[in-house]
Order: C-alpha cells, then sequence, then structure tokens
C-alpha cells in the first residue's frame, strides 16, 4: 500500500515536470527568436551564460542559437582568453574545467556583443557597471529587455539605486534582477540549485510571443539542475542579493577569530534583520515574505555564509591580517568579494540619511575594512547600536 502510494506519488511529480518542461518547450516566438547576450565573462558571468547557451541550443523556436558573451579582453600566456574560449570551450581563468556549449561565443568588443539583441543579460562585477553601461548608451533599442544577475548598488546623485534601475533610467530599457542561492562553481558543475528571476512586464509589453513575459524568462534560465521561479519583486530579491555579501564577510571575521558556528549563526540573525529593514526603509515596495520564500534570501545568506567568496576574503583577514584588497587579491585571482565595496556603498549612504546607528552590523564590517577598527569588537558594536533596533 505504502509502495503503491509512493508509485503514485512519483508518477504524478514526474508528470508535472514533464508537463512544465513541454509547457516551455512549446513557446515559439512569434516574429524572430530572441537574441541572448551576456555581458561578463567572469565566474558567474560565465556559468550563467553556460545556462542560458543551453537553453537556447535546446529552443530554436524561442530563442537563436548563438549566444554572445562579452569578455573583458586579457591575455593569458599570450593568448586572449576570447580566442582560448572560442576554440577550446573553456574560460580556463574564471570558470576552469568546465566545459561550455560552442554555441556561446566570445567577444571582445561591447557593441558587437549587443547588436541586434533582443535580451541582454548583465553579469559583471557590480563596480564595473556604470562604465559598461555609459558604453553603450544610445547603442540598445528601447524595447530590448535586460536582467541583471549583480549583486550591489548604485549609490550616486540618486540616492541608493537598485543596478536594475540604474540600467533603466541609463538606458531605457526594461530590467529584472535574477538573484538566488548561487555558488557558481556548484551551478557550472551542475549540481542541483535553485534561484529568483524577478520582472516586472513593461508598459510597452507588445504581447505574448513578440516580447519578453514570465515564461519566456523561466524558458531563458531553467535547466534540469538550475531551478528557476519567476516573481515581480525586483527589489526584494536584489536588496537580499546585495547585502547578504556584508553579512557573509562579518561571518568570515568571527569565523577567521576562530568563534565556531554560534557566533557566525549570531551575524546571520542580526544581519537578516538589518536586510528586511534596510529593504523597508528605503525600496518600501520590496516584500518582506520575498526573504524567506525565496532562494534569493535567507538561502542565499545561508550559502554565501557557508562558502562563499566574501566569507572566504574576510576569514583571511582575521588570520592573516591583511587588508580587505590584499585578501581578495590573494584568494581570487581577479574575482570579486562584492561586500567590500557594497559595506562602503551602504555606509555611505546611510550617512547622508542620518540612519548608520540603525545598522550595527553593516557599520561594524565597514569600520573594521575601512577604518581597522578591531574585529573582536563586533559583539559590543552590535549591543551598543542595536538599542537603535
Ligand atoms: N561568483 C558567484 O558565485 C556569484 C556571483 N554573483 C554576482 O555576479 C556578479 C558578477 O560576478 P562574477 O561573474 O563572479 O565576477 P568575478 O568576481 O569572477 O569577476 C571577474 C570578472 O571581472 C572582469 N573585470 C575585471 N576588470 C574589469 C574591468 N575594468 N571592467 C570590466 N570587467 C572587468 C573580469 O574580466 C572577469 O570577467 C557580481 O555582482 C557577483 O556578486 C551572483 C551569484 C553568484
Ligand atoms: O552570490 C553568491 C551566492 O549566491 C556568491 O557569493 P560570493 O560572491 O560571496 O561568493
Amino acid at each position: 500500500m505504502v509502495a503503491t502510494d509512493r508509485l503514485n506519488q512519483t508518477s504524478n511529480i514526474l508528470h508535472k515536470s514533464m508537463k512544465r518542461a513541454s509547457s516551455i518547450a512549446h513557446l515559439t516566438a512569434l516574429d524572430h527568436p530572441f537574441k541572448i547576450c551576456v555581458i561578463g565573462s567572469g565566474n558567474w558571468g560565465t556559468t550563467i551564460a553556460k545556462v542560458v547557451s543551453e537553453n537556447a541550443a535546446l529552443n530554436p523556436q524561442l530563442f537563436a542559437s548563438e549566444v554572445r558573451m562579452w569578455v573583458f579582453e586579457e591575455q593569458i600566456d599570450g593568448k586572449n582568453l576570447t580566442e582560448i574560449i572560442n576554440t577550446d570551450h573553456e574560460n580556463v581563468k574564471y570558470l576552469p574545467d568546465i566545459k561550455l556549449p560552442v554555441n556561446l561565443v566570445a567577444t571582445p568588443s561591447l557593441l558587437d556583443t549587443v547588436k541586434d539583441a533582443d535580451i541582454i543579460i548583465f553579469n559583471i562585477p557590480h563596480q564595473f557597471l556604470a562604465k559598461i553601461v555609459q558604453q553603450l548608451k544610445g547603442h540598445v533599442d528601447s524595447h530590448v529587455r535586460a536582467i541583471s544577475c549583480l549583486k550591489g548598488f548604485e549609490v550616486g546623485a540618486k540616492g541608493v539605486q537598485l543596478l536594475s534601475t540604474y540600467v533603466t533610467d541609463e538606458l531605457g530599457i526594461e530590467c529584472g534582477a535574477l538573484s538566488g542561492a548561487n555558488i557558481a562553481t556548484e551551478v557550472a558543475k551542475e549540481n542541483w540549485s535553485e534561484t529568483t528571476v524577478a520582472y516586472h512586464i513593461p508598459e510597452d509589453f507588445r504581447g505574448e510571443g513578440y516580447d519578453v513575459d514570465h515564461k519566456v524568462l523561466k524558458a531563458l534560465f531553467h535547466r534540469p539542475y538550475f531551478h528557476v521561479s519567476v516573481i515581480e519583486d525586483v527589489a526584494g530579491i536584489s536588496v537580499a542579493g546585495a547585502l547578504k555579501n556584508v553579512v557573509a564577510l562579518g561571518c568570515g571575521f568571527v569565523e577567521g577569530l576562530g568563534w565556531g558556528n554560534n557566533a557566525s549563526a549570531a551575524i546571520q540573525r542580526v544581519g537578516l534583520g538589518e536586510i528586511i529593514k534596510f529593504g523597508q526603509m528605503f525600496f518600501p515596495e520590496s516584500r518582506v515574505e520575498t526573504y524567506y520564500q525565496e532562494s534569493a534570501g535567507v538561502a542565499d545568506l545561508i550559502t554565501t555564509c557557508a562558502g562563499g567568496r566574501n566569507v572566504k576574503v574576510a576569514k583571511l583577514m582575521a588570520e592573516s591580517g591583511m587588508s580587505a584588497l590584499d585578501a581578495e587579491k590573494k584568494l581570487l585571482n581577479g574575482q570579486s568579494a562584492q561586500g567590500i565595496i557594497t559595506c562602503k556603498e551602504v555606509h555611505e549612504w546611510l550617512e547622508t540619511c542620518n540612519s548608520v546607528s540603525e545598522f550595527p552590523l553593516f557599520e561594524a564590517v565597514f569600520q573594521i575594512i575601512y577604518n581597522n577598527l578591531p574585529m573582536e569588537n563586533i559583539p559590543d558594536m552590535i549591543d551598543e547600536l542595536e538599542v537603535f533596533r
């Protein structure tokens, strides 16, 4: 009886997932297949390029097979990285030992990469976004749609902005976000992960089959090993993705000090509270439920604090006394621990708003990295400032 129930249950699950897969497979672009490009070829940039290239090859009615990936050109042993990627189908510097699909084409020119693209996926360390977006101005049609996979904020004359909002404001194109518990190397190895894509359907939507909607985004990013949930809350997933990197630095400090799991859990508790509070104060359109219902949020906080680059860099700082930038350089071979910049951006914004004291963990991380505050002071800093909660 129990065995029969199990069998029925398994067959129901199989039926549902086959139905879902076939409904995605039967989507058709009615005008021309959507042409995809990826801007960025780092650890996550290359991984996402692999994911979407696989889907592009499998769905010719919906996507053009060739996916271009912009590479910030550099030489590896006297050879251009683009040439290595296009010949050996491997990004030997930022994603070694992972075979890339042959329909993924590395391109050194930014403008050639976006030429005729229908969907642009931004995936670079966020400190380079402004420069890239400025180069794209005037070269992207207003009907192009975009997804930002970046984690961070833009802080400037307009205050604190989501990176997707920055893209929309500067380029005049609709931009959503992708964020989740996604250590790139695990996704690249096709170990099962979940992610969240958030996208608002714009007012100039041209109709199903002619434009990007939630079904198209699911077809673009969902893989058997990379399960995608598509929602509307761009702000919620972006705030969570940016700020968990700051919390992860805090976890790295206490880990490097040898304080153990309780201390790391305490940092994550305070950190989650500050993430939610930041979202509610500065992005009131974000939904608190997103943080625990979606992969972007608590799940991303857990995976990043367990094994991400930010935690590793902070741990090395604690163990060696190195500066954040030296530790990043030593450990990451050109990759970026985004929390180092994000905590500064957050501090500057909170100072402008006179709200520094309401975010004791974010402020402690900033003071440790930029003003050499002793890491051992974290518990006291949190206690002293937490009275403002
Ligand atoms: N790696 C990961 O596990 C994940 C990363 N993310 C986010 O995705 C975004 C991109 O991260 P990654 O692809 O991992 O990048 P990365 O950390 O691997 O950075 C290296 C990339 O930066 C490029 N770069 C270096 N100098 C540059 C310059 N002056 N201008 C333009 N590009 C330059 C390099 O060419 C290389 O492509 C970040 O915001 C990150 O937080 C999100 C989820 C997972
Ligand atoms: O964003 C990430 C996981 O979702 C990656 O985190 P790190 O940049 O700390 O490796």
